[in-house]
């Protein structure tokens, strides 16, 4: 359904844009449907910049990506089968309109067709299905709402789209513990109802409690990816290790340096320069950068 081929991003930074920085470097995965992916990597892996550039946000600057066998072509059409929800949700919300202006608006471009009561009937139940109580949320402002609220009543308008892709970029990072567990758990709902998702996050443990498959991303490039069973229990690559064995230790400082190991991987070849080690369980050269 979604696939992503050697997809390489570069931006144009410094004065008049005369440096280039690779945010991502010949990405390649894919998720089918009724899956969810957890593309897991640290702060400043690519990972929003590959969650864009599915939704059509950024142009990617080599390589394709795909929906449905069509190239990311940004349009109603698109967003009616593939949405993002972002980190902050009320940055996804207008302050000055009441936060279920989303419903409307979805109704305005894709379901104009639809009478009143029978929208009004709709939105109550997407809301029901997101476990919000529709007189609670209904008519308020954003800021009258809570985060996890204002993240539901988004999941609720993706429900309405009926689409087929969620991509969802660190949506739980600013919930508190329960709130988190029960929007986790309502995306596994989704999942359940046939919906793929995209979970992107820097935190392994939620990764782990979600997703079939795991993509782990390190300086824009596909580190290791496989089953998520595999790539938890049996980690290949020095650096998913690392994060691993990095996530009890909180009370010790985060040790950037990957330790360097003996290439075992290199020039084994496979899809990207991806070693399979198992079936469907791929790692990339423990020293890509310079062997
Ligand atoms: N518009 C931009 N212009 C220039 N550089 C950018 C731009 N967007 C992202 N980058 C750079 O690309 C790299 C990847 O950024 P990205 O936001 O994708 O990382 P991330 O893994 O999502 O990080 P985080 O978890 O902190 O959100 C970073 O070095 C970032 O500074």
């Amino acid at each position: 359904m979604l696939k992503l081929h050697d997809v390489t991003k570069e931006f144009r930074v410094g004065a008049f844009g005369g440096r280039r920085v690779a945010a991502v470097k010949g990405v390649t995965f894919e998720v089918v449907p009724g899956e969810v992916v957890s593309l897991i990597g640290e702060s400043g892996s690519g990972k929003s910049t590959i969650g864009r550039m599915i939704l059509g946000l950024n142009p990617v600057t080599s390589g394709s990506i795909t929906f449905d066998g069509l190239p990311v072509k940004p349009g109603k059409e698109y967003y009616r089968r593939v949405q993002g929800i972002f980190q902050d949700p009320f940055s996804s919300f207008n302050p000055v309109f009441k936060a279920d202006r989303v419903f409307a608006m979805i109704k305005e471009t894709y379901h104009a067709s639809v009478p009143a009561p029978q929208w009004a009937e709709r939105v109550e139940a997407a809301l029901r299905d997101v476990r919000l109580n529709p007189g609670q949320v209904l008519g308020k402002y954003p800021h009258q709402l809570s985060g996890g609220q204002l993240q539901r009543l988004l999941i609720a308008r993706a429900l309405l789209l009926d689409i087929k892709l969620l991509v969802a970029d660190e949506i739980t990072s600013m919930l508190d513990a329960s709130t988190r567990i029960d929007v986790l758990n309502l995306l596994a709902e989704l999942k359940a109802r046939g919906l793929s998702v995209l979970y992107i996050t820097h935190d392994l443990s939620l990764g782990n409690y979600l997703a079939e498959r795991t993509v782990v991303l390190r300086k824009g490039g596909v580190v290791e990816m496989g089953p998520t069973g595999s790539v938890f229990g049996d980690p290949l690559h020095p650096y998913t290790r690392e994060l691993l064995s990095a996530v009890p230790r909180l009370h010790e400082p985060w040790d950037d340096a990957v330790p360097v190991e003996t290439c075992l991987y290199h020039r084994k070849g496979g899809s990207g320069g991806l070693y399979e080690a198992t079936p469907g369980h791929f790692v990339a050269c423990a020293r890509l950068e310079t062997c």
